[in-house]
């Protein structure tokens, strides 16, 4: 058996209604076996926590993450223009090799930000389940599929396949979902083919709903109504579990729709800043008992998947939409980031908190740096001054993925070499 010790940590727990307090915890091989002011049991392996925050590793609820490959590759344009013009002719370049290294680059950045789970939709999904399973991060893998072109079919094959051989693989690390990608790229009979597949399968379906005015515009004149009375009508918010990426164009009605759905939402702060799309309601959706994560989005357009920025936009928008800085608070901010992001994941019982019995995904974050005292407020200085590179160490299902900043279970060099020299490639011309 595998035995970890954390000693000494100042211990975030984030279960409700605990403050900070010092302390250690024991990892048996890939779950927390006990949390505590003092543990008495030793283990075979011991992490000096000193100095550190221990906190649930950081749930990154949507993302697509070999765009890692289009990071910084075309900025400034409206998101249909920036898809059609540039993300989709670069992706229809890509091999299985690309985005095998492009998920590697960015399960890399992911582990060294603190992110321990995330959900990814996209395609050639067989090499990010390998990029997963190799790396030891935890994750949720999506066949994206569209179905306004003639392969439809195809795609949806694909995501049953992916469905068939992953689903629980990599020691239960990877659990999968069905992607339908966007109510304005599946119309409503293919919409319908893929909640019948994620029914059949038993699997969660996740997808992007009203992420610009464009989109509500496209959706109001194809169908009359909003994306998300869409997605009602189709079914799809009667499913036993949906991700949604983005909501940000919700009217009061449409929140009232998303009431009482097994999922949630995936609030996608820095995304939605960066092209221009809106503020999402989440005040609202909170409001309504809705489950709201956070998530990146791609790369390709998010440019960083550091989740600490995301925390950082996600509550600096709120108290802004609101007209009041007490609208939102670094705890609400936090908690999106762990217990809302595993519930999207379906994993509420397995992550999101240091509770024993649960998986020990769990980061330890330095607070010796002039950035990082003094520690007046733990929550506010997670939320608002923590960044990616303050995390040491990142624990996923008992395992050290990274100590003192190295990577253990990635060559960085090589991956490094093997992003570079695919760029041009697939970029060149586009
Ligand atoms: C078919 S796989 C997923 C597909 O989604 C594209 N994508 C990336 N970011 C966004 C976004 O913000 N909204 C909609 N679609 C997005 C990505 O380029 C893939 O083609
Ligand atoms: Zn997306």
């Amino acid at each position: 058996m595998s035995t970890i010790k954390i000693k000494g940590a100042t211990l975030f727990t984030m279960v409700e209604g605990e403050a900070p307090y010092e302390g250690d915890l024991l990892i048996k091989d890939s779950r927390i076996a006990g949390v505590g002011p003092s543990i008495a049991e030793e283990a075979k392996e011991i992490v000096d926590g000193r100095g550190m925050i221990a906190m649930p590793g950081l749930v990154n609820a949507h993302q697509h993450s070999p765009m890692s490959l289009l990071r910084a590759f075309s900025d400034d344009l409206k998101l249909l223009d920036w898809l059609e013009r540039k993300m989709l002719p670069a992706e229809g370049r890509m091999t299985p090799e690309d985005i095998y290294w492009g998920a590697k680059l960015a399960i890399a950045e992911m582990i060294k930000s603190g992110t321990t789970a995330f959900a990814d939709m996209y395609i050639h999904m067989n090499e990010i389940a390998e990029a997963v399973k190799e790396t030891g991060i935890r994750a949720s893998l999506t066949r994206g599929v569209i179905g306004l072109e003639d392969d439809g079919g195809r795609r949806m094959a694909e995501a049953a396949d992916l469905i068939d051989r992953w689903h629980g693989q990599a020691d239960g690390r990877i659990t999968t979902m069905v992607g339908p990608h966007a109510p304005y790229t599946c119309p409503p009979h293919f919409m319908k083919e893929a909640l019948t597949l994620a029914a059949d399968k038993r699997v969660p379906v996740h997808t992007h709903l009203a992420e610009t005015v464009e989109e509500i515009a496209k959706i109001r004149e194809k169908y009359n109504c909003t994306p998300t009375e869409y997605l009602a009508d189709t079914g799809i918010l009667s499913h036993s579990h949906v991700l949604l990426a983005h909501a940000v164009h919700l009217t009061t009605e449409d929140v009232k729709l998303l009431c009482g759905i097994k999922g949630g939402v995936a609030h996608n702060p820095v995304s939605n800043l960066k092209l221009s799309c809106g503020i999402a309601p989440v005040v609202e959706l909170l409001e309504q008992r809705i489950c709201v994560g956070l998530g990146t989005d791609g790369a390709g357009s998010v440019t960083t998947l550091d989740m600490f920025e995301e925390i950082k936009a996600a509550a600096w928008l709120q108290k802004l939409r609101a007209g009041s800085p007490a609208a939102f608070t670094a705890g609400e901010a936090l908690a999106m980031a762990t217990i809302g992001g595993s519930g999207l994941l379906a994993l509420r019982e397995e992550i999101g908190t240091l509770e024993t019995g649960k998986k020990a995904d769990i980061i330890l974050i330095d607070l010796r740096k002039p950035h990082l005292q003094p520690v007046h407020s733990m929550e506010s200085l997670l939320a608002y001054s923590v960044n990616g590179a303050d995390v040491d160490t990142t624990i996923v299902d008992g395992r050290i993925l990274m100590r003192g900043r190295r990577l253990l279970t990635m060559d960085e060099e090589e991956l490094l070499r093997q992003a570079s020299v695919r760029v041009k490639r697939i970029t060149e011309g586009v």
